[in-house]
């Protein structure tokens, strides 16, 4: 499976933010869009999920494939555990004891029974990206999801994500070298 995008562009205010954008989306290789701030990373992901209408251009292979992402924000339901936010979006049902493991695979013990507003932004972050791996989707976008965690455990979270996304389109956007060179990513710059 792969997707191409194809010399996409967008203006906010007749200004252009993507001009003609153009790159393939593989399932075997994990991508990672780097660039500027404001060079347009966080709407190309916007474009993919539909959120956003490019004005020109074209996004072949997206027809019926299932995506999921993590946004800046986390975007989780603070009111609610951490399990409980990640069984909302799973289609198949993926029993309690399964999910636990997977939070303590990126380090986060003792917190499923927790509200999720009562959690740190790392904490959160790594509930997100648990969530996106667990929900059965063909494509997973990530907009700096490795953003305030420390070393080791940014390592640790990193490897995670290449482990369970095998067989998955990957889009990570990423101000750090290090964590696209770690992720083995084939890498996109955007320009301002
Ligand atoms: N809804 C909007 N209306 C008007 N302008 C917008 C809108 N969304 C984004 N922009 C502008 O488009 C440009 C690109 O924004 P975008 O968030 O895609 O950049 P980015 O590369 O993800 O930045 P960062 O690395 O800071 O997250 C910025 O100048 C931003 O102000």
């Amino acid at each position: 499976m792969s997707i191409l995008i194809k010399d996409i562009t967008k203006y906010y205010n007749k200004v252009p933010v993507l001009k003609a954008c153009t790159m393939q989306l593989n399932k075997e290789r994990i991508t990672c869009i780097m660039g500027p701030s404001g060079s347009g990373k966080t709407t190309l992901l916007r474009i993919l999920m539909g959120l956003t209408q490019a004005d020109s251009g074209l996004i072949e292979g997206l027809d019926k494939k299932r995506i999921t992402a993590v946004f800046q924000e986390d975007r989780l339901c603070g009111y609610l555990d951490s399990i409980t936010n990640i069984k909302l979006v799973c289609r198949k049902e993926i029993g309690t004891e399964r999910i636990q493991k997977e939070l303590e695979a990126v380090g986060l013990l003792d917190i499923q029974n927790k509200k999720v507003s009562l959690l740190s932004g790392g904490m959160k972050r790594r509930v997100a990206i648990v969530r996106a791996i667990l929900a059965d989707s063909d494509i997973i976008l990530m907009d700096e999801p490795f953003k305030g965690l420390d070393e080791q455990l940014r390592h640790e979270v990193i490897e995670y994500v290449k482990r369970k996304s095998k067989g998955k389109v990957v889009v990570i956007v990423t101000h750090d070298k290090k964590e696209a060179e770690q992720l083995e990513a084939e890498l996109f710059y955007l320009t301002s």
